[in-house]
């Protein structure tokens, strides 16, 4: 399978990119620009260097020039896109005054949306951010009440009453990581919601999340999001009604900062993805300022540089027993195995389960299961008493799970980007992994 090909960018911005190899993995005791609280949070989460994306992202943002323009990110799996973003956003909003929600992440998945919130909260509480999510864990009404904060009456005892019952409710997280289900939700119905304030919006797995609409949910956001870009006074800050609360949400830092006559900074974006989308027509959907691309080398996509691939050419009626004998031989190392569709994921749990004492322990991720199932299921996975994922590529997009060593093909991927998003389960993080590819023969090239 050919997967790095050579294309010309389409967009002119595309064809002057920062090249992140040009940057060297670096000890955190020499990069100057990052907070050393954050040092010390990233320490404690036994990391002792940057690696090249996450320095790229870093001097594109905190750097002298910083958030001036929005970013994308073209990098391969595994090669730390989450901290390449959180970095600089928690480090950016940690001057912030007034708590309300600065900053929203987006993921295509729940369990995705999980892992991303963990590593917010491994650095935000470091610079005194709090993160929420807003992916459907919970019950709606659980989860509001852990976004929004009613406000404290007795802190306007001052002012007249009737003012007071009409002040609003309002988010009391700084970063928010949603899906855009939930999300939609939130917007449409949770009083207090407010995306009024936002200075970073990152669409991480940009292309997975650009393919398919989820109830406009980018539309609304940008719409929303663009119409805070008002004057300072051209705010309903003086307006009667609304005082007690546009005079808690000023934001000063984006005069500051030189958006001179605008009472916020402009809406940063960050797009990333290990397959960005080069499609003009897609990209303009997040109508980008100024962009500028960060990616790895000239070629459109890379693998991880320590993966191995293998193309093991089976009979079609024996492929199951082809994969329960490589399975054997990797000898219960973790690892997925994916097929083409939920049903083929089924089918093939099934026949496995026909196996009477297989050597390692194996379990089915689908979207036909509960989320509860799912999420206990990956659990087990990361903890290891599940060795094997029987999975479709819909649900491991961007996971990120230790020890995976090796990512089965068991059905071949239509499309080069299935296969590298596939492969990238493994060999993350610098490590090594294998991927293997079940080929029938009329199937080899
Ligand atoms: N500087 C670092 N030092 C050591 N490990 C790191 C560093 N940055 C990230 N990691 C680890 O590398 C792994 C991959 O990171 P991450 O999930 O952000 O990759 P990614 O580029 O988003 O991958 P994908 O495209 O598959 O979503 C994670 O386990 C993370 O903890």
């Amino acid at each position: 399978m050919e997967v790095a090909q050579k294309r010309v960018a389409h967009l002119p911005w595309m064809r002057y990119p920062v090249d992140i190899d040009q940057f060297e993995e670096e000890s955190l005791d020499h990069v100057n620009c990052l907070d050393p609280r954050l040092a010390e949070a990233l320490r404690k989460m036994q990391i002792e260097s940057l690696f090249p994306v996450q320095l790229a992202v870093l001097l594109e943002t905190i750097g002298p020039g910083g958030f001036e323009r929005d970013i994308c990110v073209n990098s391969p799996t595994g090669s730390g896109k989450t901290l390449a973003y959180a970095l600089p956003i928690v480090q950016s909003l940690c001057t912030r005054k007034i708590r309300c929600l600065r900053a929203l992440v987006v993921l295509p998945t729940r369990d995705l949306a999980l892992q991303v919130k963990e590593v917010f909260e491994a650095i935000a509480p470091a610079m005194g951010l709090t993160v929420g999510s807003a992916v459907g864990q919970s019950s709606i009404a659980d989860e509001i009440s852990s976004l929004i904060k009613r406000p404290r009456l007795e802190r306007y005892s001052s002012l007249d009453p009737e003012y007071v019952t009409q002040i609003e409710p309002e988010t009391s997280v700084d970063i928010l990581v949603a899906t855009p289900g939930r999300l939609m939700d939130h917007i449409t119905m949770t009083k207090g919601f407010s995306l009024e304030h936002l200075r970073f919006l990152v669409v991480d797995e940009t292309d997975r999340l650009l393919r398919e609409a989820y109830q406009s949910w980018l539309p609304t956001v940008l719409e929303l999001t663009s119409s805070t870009n008002q004057d300072l006074f051209s705010c309903e800050s003086f307006s009667g009604v609304s005082m007690p609360r546009s005079l808690s949400t000023i934001r000063r830092s984006g005069v500051e900062r030189g958006f001179k006559g605008r009472c916020s900074p402009r809406l940063m974006k960050i797009i990333l993805s290990a397959t960005l989308t080069q499609d003009p027509s897609k990209l303009s959907q997040l109508d980008l300022h100024h962009p500028i691309l960060l990616t790895s080398g000239m070629k459109r996509y890379r693998l991880p540089e320590k993966l191995q691939s293998f193309k093991l050419i089976c009979n079609s009626k024996l492929k199951p027993l082809y994969l329960v004998a490589l399975l054997g031989e990797l000898q219960g190392e973790k690892c997925i195995v994916f097929t083409s569709s939920v049903e083929s994921t089924h089918r093939l749990s099934t026949l496995l389960n026909f196996f009477g004492d297989l050597p390692f322990q194996f379990s089915e991720y689908s979207r036909l299961q509960r989320q509860s199932v799912r999420s206990k299921t990956l659990q087990a996975f990361r903890e290891g008493t599940i060795q094997v994922l029987i999975a479709t590529d819909a649900m491991t997009r961007g996971m990120d799970v230790e020890g995976i060593r090796n990512v089965i093909n068991y059905d071949m991927p239509s499309y080069v980007k299935t296969y590298i998003h596939r492969a990238g389960r493994t060999a993350r993080a610098g490590l090594s992994g294998s991927c293997f590819t079940m080929l029938r023969k009329h199937e080899e090239l």
